[in-house]
């Protein structure tokens, strides 16, 4: 398995060339939902095709200093997790390999960015945007796998595809969970034991609130559960339409109901689907 720390060192790796080229872009610090993303590359590209992880903690979508000074970057296992899970390559650069010190452009989503984690995360998502593109056009990739653990950013870069007509296949991949539920995520290695086991609440209060069927009880079931743990500090709780992710105020149509909870200062998002239920709307 090669590893790419610059761009010119990426292109050489390239050169070669094959048909299908899948990215695996990710911050590093794998976990098993990871691998499956890795493993489901693999799949997609065949014997003849080339997987490529990039593993870049993106300083430009992190709202908070202290989130992006203390997120894990175990770099030598996680190498090991992408070759033991079949990448032919990894792409590993610095900030300052990745931007130029007088960057002027940015790309910016505009609608479906405007609710859960871009109202919360101001900026956020400009800088996922920026960055996905960027991997797409360093790798030249012809397909690309995302989680859908973090499903607006899935529908934010499906949208980024499609207005830019980039020709790149998006390959969402179901969310992988820890035993208990808890959606695998690089941030509960930074969870102190107590708030570990807090955190179980989050899926546990998802999969409670979606046996309701108004949007009204959902909501309330769903808070009262995270709640009932001290710890927890909601950043949003929110039912919102599948399709718009804009605020849904009944179950006419099917929705999403999506929260990040912070115990601490780990910030850990979640979400479930939810049927429409047209006879309360
Ligand atoms: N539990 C999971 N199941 C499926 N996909 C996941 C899971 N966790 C992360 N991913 C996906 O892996 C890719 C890289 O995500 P990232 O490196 O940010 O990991 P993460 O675990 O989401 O970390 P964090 O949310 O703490 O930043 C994204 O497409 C993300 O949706
Ligand atoms: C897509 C991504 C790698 C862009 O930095 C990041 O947002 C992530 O890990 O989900
Ligand atoms: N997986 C989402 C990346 C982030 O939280 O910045």
């Amino acid at each position: 398995m090669w590893i790419a720390n610059t761009k010119p060192q990426l292109r050489n790796y390239l050169s070669s060339g094959s048909e299908k080229i899948i990215l695996v872009p990710t911050m590093g610090a794998l976990h098993p939902g990871h691998a499956s993303l890795i493993a489901l590359a693999r799949e997609h590209a065949g014997k003849d095709g080339i997987v490529i992880v990039s593993i870049f903690v993106n300083p430009i979508q992190f709202d908070r200093s202290s989130d992006l000074e203390k997120y894990p970057r175990p770099l030598a296992e996680d190498l090991e997790i992408c070759e033991k899970y079949g990448a032919d390559g990894v792409f590993a650069p610095e900030a300052n390999e990745v931007y130029f010190p007088d960057r002027s452009i940015t790309v910016t989503e505009k609608s479906l960015s405007e609710n859960l984690c871009g109202a919360t995360r101001p900026g956020h998502f400009d800088g996922v945007c920026t960055v996905v593109l960027k991997l797409f056009n360093l790798t030249k990739c012809t397909a690309a796998v995302f989680g859908e653990k973090d499903f607006q950013q899935l529908a934010i870069i499906r949208r980024m595809v499609r207005d830019l007509d980039l020709d790149v296949e998006i390959i969402p991949h179901p969310t992988i969970r820890e035993p208990d539920g808890l959606a695998m995520s690089s941030r509960n290695t930074r969870l102190t034991p107590e708030h570990r086991a807090d955190a179980v609440r989050i899926f546990k209060a998802l999969s409670a609130a979606r046996q309701f069927t108004s949007a009204f009880d959902i909501f309330a079931a769903a808070k009262s559960h995270i709640e009932a743990s001290d710890h927890a500090k909601i950043d949003y709780l929110s039912l919102v339409d599948a399709n718009t992710l804009t605020p849904a105020p009944d179950l006419s149509a099917p929705t999403i109901l999506a929260c990040a909870v912070f115990y601490g200062d780990v910030r850990l998002i979640d979400h479930i689907s939810i049927p429409a239920h047209p006879q309360n709307s």
